[in-house]
């Protein structure tokens, strides 16, 4: 039998983080190896444990230095927080291009918005229906406990929206609204994004698109964090074989 993946879940006791390593525990090919939390030195931790592959599941705050920490301990990736830009991406593509000049074995990092199918799914659709529509725009409806607003499924979806929008032409779209600009929701790149925090809920996107007499409505739901584990295990065992930085799990689902 060959050797377990030895992994790291940093954000351990959140709830992404616990969920993780519950999934990990349950996977016949990994080992959780070490539970990393808020105060605990990253780079010793997966040093000490002999860690190859770390998945943060921090907060937004803290994921970019993680990551850096990790690349220098020289474990792969995958990242699963948000609040990440394209300026802290390309910091981590350029750390990584360093790290991996003369590597024997080169470290990947892989970095979704989105670890569950249907939202990787619905990404993908609104991708491809946007060109056809004037109008779109996205509910992004979450449990109240979630930090960042607008999320980053929203934010992924919009900037998917938005450039397949501009590779077809389109300008910006119809909104007469000339006041309480406040409830027309966030601006991102161009699509507007409303954000519902619920008690009940847990993750879950609605992506509306419009045409004159007619709508396209395409939904997904996480009604529970299991939902992200397939992704998740996943990446853990792709992410060796897929140096520099990925983002996206539509990557690794050959959907990219
Ligand atoms: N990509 C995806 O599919 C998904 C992404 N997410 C994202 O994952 C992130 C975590 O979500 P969630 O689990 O709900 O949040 P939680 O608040 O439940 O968990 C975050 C955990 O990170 C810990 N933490 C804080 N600082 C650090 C640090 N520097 N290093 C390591 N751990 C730290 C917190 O500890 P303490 O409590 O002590 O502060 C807490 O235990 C969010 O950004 C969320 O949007 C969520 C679901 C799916
Ligand atoms: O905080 C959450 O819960 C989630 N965060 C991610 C996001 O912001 O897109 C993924 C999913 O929506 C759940």
């Amino acid at each position: 039998m060959s050797e377990k993946t030895r992994v790291a879940v940093l954000g351990a006791s959140g709830r992404m983080g616990a969920t993780t390593c519950a999934a990990v525990e349950s996977a016949e090919d990994l080992e959780l190896a070490a539970r990393v939390g808020r105060g605990d030195d990253v780079t010793t931790s997966v040093r000490e444990s002999g860690v190859q592959v770390a998945v943060d599941f921090s907060v937004p705050d803290a994921t970019e230095a993680n990551v850096h920490a990790l690349i220098d301990a020289g474990v792969h990736a995958v990242v699963g927080t948000t609040g990440w830009t394209a300026a802290s991406r390309g910091r981590v593509a350029e750390h990584l291009a360093e790290a991996n000049a003369g590597r024997e074995q080169p470290l990947g990092v892989l970095i979704a918005p989105n670890f569950g199918l249907s939202a990787v799914l619905v990404m993908r659709f609104a991708a491809q229906a946007a060109r056809y529509f004037e109008s779109a725009e996205i509910v992004e409806l979450h449990h109240p406990d979630k930090v960042d607003a607008p999320s980053g499924t929203a934010r992924h979806t919009a900037a998917a929206i938005a450039a397949a929008r501009a590779d077809a032409g389109l300008g910006p779209m119809p909104d007469a609204t000339a006041s309480g600009h406040d409830a027309r929701g966030a601006d991102v790149d161009g699509v507007r994004v409303h954000a519902v925090r619920l008690r009940g809920l847990v993750a879950h996107e609605e992506v509306l698109l419009g045409n004159p007499g007619e709508q396209l409505v395409i939904r997904q739901d996480s009604f529970d964090r299991v939902s992200f584990m397939p992704g998740v295990l996943l990446a853990v065992r792709r992410v060796p074989s897929r140096p520099g930085l990925t983002v996206g799990l539509e990557h690794v689902l050959d959907l990219g």
